[in-house]
Formats: structure tokens, C-alpha cells, sequence
């Protein structure tokens, strides 16, 4: 799949577990996948799981890497690459995952002539159903975009947008699934409050967001049509959505998105 590359993590946390776990289910050899990880417990836990090579050394994880996704958090990625030296990742392609982090910023602090590709995925990827968007910084080849774009295919949707909307794609996407477990969450909150089985609750809850998704997205009809299809005249669903937009539902949806979007552009400054 990677048709003998190697991939290097560096910072083996959620984000990079997700793609891990999804790349693996999606056929990628155990053996062409490296991790960094500081943290002794996380690094057994991945190794016992996923049987990779993971080590407390970033140098050694980028020397042998092909390509490298970088999966520190935003505040730590200057810090990171000062440690290991710029002339570590010297000549690998740069896979960038950090919210708010520019491919500019990459270029800045990684070397000039750094390949850089910067994606947004999602946790969904775990279960290969992840949305991920990429851009490419000014050095990276289509091989490249070609080469980033596969790995994030093997774990759900691609899309590639220009980068001055990859903070939007950080409060929509990359956020998102927080936004829809809390959702989530509450209706089968509700659910229990109106009598059902938490299991029941949570389970309907589950799966109606999953139908409602997946008839989105195989009708390709707008969500206000679908939405009328629920809707009966002076039935239960217009009561239903009546309440949710006095409490302004979809205003409180919005202000979030755009919250998220500013505190991503936020992050990657120094
Ligand atoms: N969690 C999510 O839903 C998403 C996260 N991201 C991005 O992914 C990146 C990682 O986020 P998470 O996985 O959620 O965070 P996390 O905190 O779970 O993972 C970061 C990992 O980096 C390790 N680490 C810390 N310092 C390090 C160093 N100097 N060298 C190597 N590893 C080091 C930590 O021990 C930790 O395991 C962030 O930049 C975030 O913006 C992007 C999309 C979605
Ligand atoms: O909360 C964060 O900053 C990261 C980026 C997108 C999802 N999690």
C-alpha cells in the first residue's frame, strides 16, 4: 500500500492512533509504520496493539521514515523540531496533521526547501470513516499530494481544498465529531429522561445520526429537504424543531464552527 515507504509518527497520541489503527485495517504492513512517542505507556500500548516499531527517538523514527506525519500538538512542534535539528528531516516528505500550523510555518522551521503537505483528518479515521482535507506547501510535488492523499483514502474520505481554508476545515471537520458526540450525548440524555434504557437511548441516538448521515449523503438532497421529509404537519418533529430553534440551535452550531475556526488560526502562532 505504501509500496515499500516507510511512515514515521512523530507523537503517537489520538490522532495518530486513529490513522494508525485505519491504515493497518486498510492493509498497510505493520513493518512500514514507525512511531516517536515520549510517553513509556503509550508506546507499549501501541506496540502491544499494533505490533509497530514505536521508540522514544524522533531522530531515529525520521531517519528511517520515507515520509513523516507530524502529530505533536500545535505548541510543541517548534520545540520538537529545534531538539531533533532541522537537517533530521532533511529531503523526507513532511506530513503535517497540527491545527493552525501553515505550510509556511513547516517551511520556516523545518528548512525553505521542506516538501510539506498539511492535512486535516478526523478520529473517525479509526473506524475508516474519517473525513480528511490536504493542501500542499510550495516545495511538495503531485507525487506527493498523490502519495498523502492515498494514505488518507485508506482511512475514509479525501478532499483537497486552497490553504486559506484549512482553519474552516479545522471547525468543521476536524472538530466536528466532538461537536456531534455532544449531540449525541444529550439525545440519549434526553432519552433517559423521558424514560428509555440508557443503552436503548444511546443506541437510537447512534443511529440516527449515522441514517441521517448516510441518507445525506447517498440522496444528495439538501438537508432542508430531508429534514421536511420527518416533518408531519402539526406533528411531533415541527414541535421538536420548533424548540430547537428558540433555544437557537443552528446560531449556537455556527457561533461554534466559527470559535473553532479562529482559535485554529490562533494556534499556529508563535
Ligand atoms: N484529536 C483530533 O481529533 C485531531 C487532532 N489533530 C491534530 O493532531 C495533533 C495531535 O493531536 P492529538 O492526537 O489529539 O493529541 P495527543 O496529545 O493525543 O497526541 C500528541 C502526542 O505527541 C506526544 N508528544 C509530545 N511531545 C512530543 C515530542 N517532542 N516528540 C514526539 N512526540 C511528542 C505526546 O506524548 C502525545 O502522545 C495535533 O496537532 C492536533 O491539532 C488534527 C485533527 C483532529
Ligand atoms: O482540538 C484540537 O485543536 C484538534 C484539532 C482538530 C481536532 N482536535
Amino acid at each position: 500500500m505504501l509500496k515499500g515507504s516507510t511512515l514515521g509518527f512523530i507523537g503517537g497520541g489520538n490522532m495518530a492512533e486513529a490513522i494508525i489503527k485505519g491504515l493497518l485495517a486498510g492493509g498497510v504492513a505493520a513493518a512500514d509504520v514507525m512511531v516517536a512517542e515520549p510517553v513509556a505507556a503509550r508506546r507499549e500500548y501501541l506496540h502491544g496493539t499494533y505490533g509497530i516499531d514505536v521508540c522514544a527517538d524522533n531522530g531515529r523514527v525520521a531517519a528511517a521514515a520515507d515520509a513523516l506525519v507530524m502529530a505533536v500538538k500545535p505548541q510543541v512542534f517548534r520545540g520538537m523540531v529545534a531538539a531533533l535539528g532541522p537537517a533530521g528531516l532533511d529531503g523526507k516528505l513532511l506530513i503535517s496533521i497540527m491545527a493552525g500550523i501553515t505550510t509556511a510555518d513547516m517551511e520556516e522551521v523545518c528548512g525553505s526547501a521542506a516538501r510539506v503537505i498539511r492535512v486535516m483528518p478526523n478520529t473517525p479515521a479509526l473506524v475508516l470513516e474519517g473525513a480528511s482535507t490536504l493542501c500542499r506547501g510550495r516545495n511538495a510535488t503531485d507525487d506527493d499530494l498523490f502519495f498523502a492523499t492515498g494514505i488518507f483514502d485508506l482511512v475514509g474520505t479525501t478532499c483537497v481544498v486552497e490553504e486559506k481554508l484549512m482553519d474552516a476545515v479545522t471547525g468543521v471537520s476536524g472538530c466536528g465529531p466532538a461537536y456531534v458526540f455532544l449531540f449525541m450525548e444529550a439525545l440519549s440524555d434526553a432519552g433517559v429522561k423521558n424514560g428509555l434504557p440508557r443503552d436503548v437511548a444511546t443506541r437510537l441516538a447512534a443511529q440516527t445520526v449515522l441514517g441521517a448521515a448516510r441518507l445525506l449523503l447517498e440522496t444528495g438532497d439538501h438537508p432542508g429537504v430531508l429534514k421536511e421529509k420527518v416533518t408531519s404537519p402539526g406533528g411531533s418533529t415541527i414541535a421538536g424543531i420548533a424548540s430547537l430553534e428558540r433555544d437557537a440551535f443552528r446560531g449556537a452550531v455556527m457561533a461554534a464552527v466559527d470559535a473553532a475556526t479562529a482559535r485554529s488560526a490562533e494556534l499556529g502562532k508563535k
